[in-house]
């Protein structure tokens, strides 16, 4: 396998262990996603994945190990302009009034033209910007929370289950929209239910007791197949 590290999230020998904690949340991850794919990493609850998702997006610190993106080593102030995170059951941390304030939350200065931009982006363009949030369906409301993450330009998004608790014809829909985003943005996505992602992953890993793995390997029967041998 040989990848172009200039081009690259490249995370070496992570550890995440709290004081407080008799074994490392994280122990040694090692990762490597080139730009404009998608990784998915599964897990089951407890497994260290929305720690690593807080670790890559600078809300929290490992207490050793190294994150470079293309080739440049980064540190934790410089994460969050680097990565969008967007938590699980985003919906529930809306606090704009309408559509437009929660793009403008700590960014008052955006114009008119960006915000349009990313809610067509989205596909959300056909709604008025003084919409509230809490009336849109299920589905627009995670197209607006990965909207108010990219209209940050962040390089990485990082995506904390996705489609959890959504419809299936929604989730297809999610699912439509990320592999859409993907011709832009890199993203990494984690998970304990792969299913609706699959499909448009292009390098997949498991997650166990904070271990992380390359997958290769048979989930509910069926081969998970990786590109980890594409490029
Ligand atoms: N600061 C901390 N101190 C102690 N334990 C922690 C801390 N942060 C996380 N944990 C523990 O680490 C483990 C991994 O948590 P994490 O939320 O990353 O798992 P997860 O795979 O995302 O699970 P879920 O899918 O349920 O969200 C859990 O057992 C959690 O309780």
């Amino acid at each position: 396998m040989h990848f172009n590290l200039k081009k690259m999230l490249y995370l070496r020998d992570l550890i995440y262990h709290p004081t407080a904690c008799p074994t490392p949340i994280l122990k040694s991850i090692n990762l490597e996603l080139p730009p404009q794919k998608l990784g998915l990493i599964i897990g089951p609850s407890g497994s260290g994945k929305s720690t690593l998702l807080e670790i890559l997006s600078g809300l929290i610190q490992p207490v050793s190990g190294e994150i470079f993106w293309r080739e440049q080593k980064l540190v934790s102030g410089q994460l969050n302009q680097l990565a969008g995170l967007v938590f699980q059951f985003p919906e529930r941390h809306f606090c704009g009034a309408s559509i437009l304030e929660e793009l403008r939350l700590g960014h008052p200065e955006l114009d008119i033209e960006r915000v349009n931009k990313v809610l067509s982006e989205v596909r959300l363009d056909h709604l008025p910007l003084s919409t509230p949030p809490h009336h849109l369906s299920g589905g627009q409301q995670r197209c607006l929370a990965l909207a108010v993450q990219l209209i940050r330009q962040p390089y990485l998004l990082l995506l904390d289950e996705p489609t959890a608790g959504l419809d299936w014809s929604i989730r297809k829909q999610l699912v439509s929209l990320l592999a859409r985003l993907k011709k832009d943005w890199t993203l990494l996505v984690v998970t304990h239910n792969p299913e609706d992602i699959l499909a448009i992953t292009d390098q997949c890993w498991t997650i166990k007791e904070g271990e992380l793995k390359p997958a290769g390997f048979t989930y509910h029967g069926e081969q998970v197949k990786t590109s980890l041998n594409k490029n």
